[in-house]
């Protein structure tokens, strides 16, 4: 869990026409702040990573990786004490290749030597992205900065662009390796902000969720991108059907936003405690797509520790009646136990009691909108105090 500069912040290098939104140390300070101050360190968001655009245009004379200076005066490392000093991780962005996707110095040729940069700058997360690069190498090149990063003896975690740039030219990655490998990898395209470039991952992941699945647990996840709620895409409805299907799949949360100037139900949603506690689930399952109904409405589901599931049904398209859904709780995949207890994820409400027999009936709106819920079984009475 964490936030990362990239969809929010993009490439913007200009500090003097945007001084407050430029790549900076004083953005990741400003940022790093607000972090602690708003709640989100202490709700889990504890990682503050700096994607493309850090990097000075050449590197030292010493072959070393160095910042630009204007917009990083005090270094890395100082900015990395900072970070820390709040209790924050600090992670960092590099590309396996001859150049950064935004053409700044890549890794390629310098991997020991750039994974002992980052080890003296206290890094403790490094996204490697895959541009400018021959993706037939990927399957050495990142085991190889893996190896670079273990020699430094400081613990570094690793954000892999492997699969998603060998996914785009229909090969099919290698998730065994890459699990044993990386501890988070980005499967697929960039998310932007909009509901459409959202769904268009949740669907991708929904259609591809056999063959990811298996690979995903504690250590190692599939990584569908950024969360995008709190900036100026998403409809209240979206926001939360973007928090609840990463929760649902157990996604990394990485927020992309301005905590300067988030709105309260946009960081509600965010901080929402029942989402994170499905997300963060110990098990670390990934939930999945298990019905479709009525042509449009999905429904996900995610096994939870204490016989809990968590479950979310989607309406993604605009079309403007809000549909009342009714679902046998077998269809559901709740015949285990006799009685099952409901509850509302965002608002922690007890929805009812319900008999394997019944039916479960709910109204939901369209547009990108979700119905989150998750039950326990009656019987097996167990705390819910790590849901609330
Ligand atoms: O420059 C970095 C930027 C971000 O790190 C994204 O998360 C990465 O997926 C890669 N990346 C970008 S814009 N990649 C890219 C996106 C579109 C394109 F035509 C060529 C490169």
């Amino acid at each position: 869990m964490g936030w990362l500069t990239w969809q929010r912040f993009r490439c913007v290098t200009d500090c003097h026409l945007y001084p407050d939104t430029c790549i900076s140390e004083k953005l990741i300070r400003t940022q790093a702040k607000l972090l602690v101050d708003g709640g989100y360190l202490a709700a889990g968001y504890e990682y503050i990573i700096i994607d493309d655009c850090w990097l000075n245009n050449t590197r030292a004379a010493d072959g070393s990786l160095q910042p630009d200076n204007q917009r990083f005066p005090s270094g890395i490392r100082a900015l990395a004490d900072y970070i820390h000093s709040l209790g924050l991780k600090f992670g960092i962005y590099e590309d396996y290749g001859t150049a950064t996707c935004a053409g700044y110095p890549g890794s390629l040729g310098h991997l020991e030597q750039d994974a002992q940069t980052f080890a003296s700058w206290t890094v403790d997360y490094l996204k490697l992205d895959g541009c400018n690069a021959d993706i037939k190498d990927f399957d050495t090149g990142y085991p190889s900065m893996e190896r670079a990063l273990n020699v430094t003896g400081y613990p570094i975690a690793y954000s892999c662009s492997w699969p998603a740039y060998q996914e785009f030219s229909k090969m099919k990655p290698n998730y065994s390796a890459i699990a044993q490998t990386c501890n988070l990898w980005r499967n697929w395209g960039d998310i932007d902000d909009s509901w459409d470039s959202v769904y268009s991952i949740i669907q991708w992941f929904g259609d591809n969720q056999d063959r990811l699945s298996p690979f995903h647990g504690p250590g190692h996840w599939n990584d569908p991108d950024m969360i995008v709620v709190g900036n100026y895409g998403l409809s209240p409805g979206q926001s939360r059907a973007q928090m609840a299907l990463w929760s649902i799949m157990a996604a990394p949360l990485i927020l992309s936003v301005d905590l300067r100037t988030i709105s309260d139900w946009a960081r509600d949603i965010i901080l929402n405690k029942n989402l994170i506690a499905i997300n963060q689930d110990p098990l670390g399952a990934m939930g999945r797509r298990i019905l479709k109904l009525n042509g449009n409405v999905e429904v996900w589901s995610k096994a939870l520790i204490n016989n809990r599931t968590a479950f979310v049904a989607l309406f993604p398209q605009p079309y403007g009646t809000p549909i009342h859904m009714s679902i046998n709780l077998t269809d559901l995949g709740l015949g285990r136990f006799d009685e099952y207890d409901f509850f509302e994820t965002f608002h922690d409400e007890f929805l009812g009691k319900y008999h394997k027999n019944e039916l479960y009936n709910f109204t939901i709106n369209p547009s990108g909108d979700v119905h989150a819920f998750y039950v326990e079984s009656a019987s097996t009475k167990t705390y819910r105090l790590d849901l609330i």
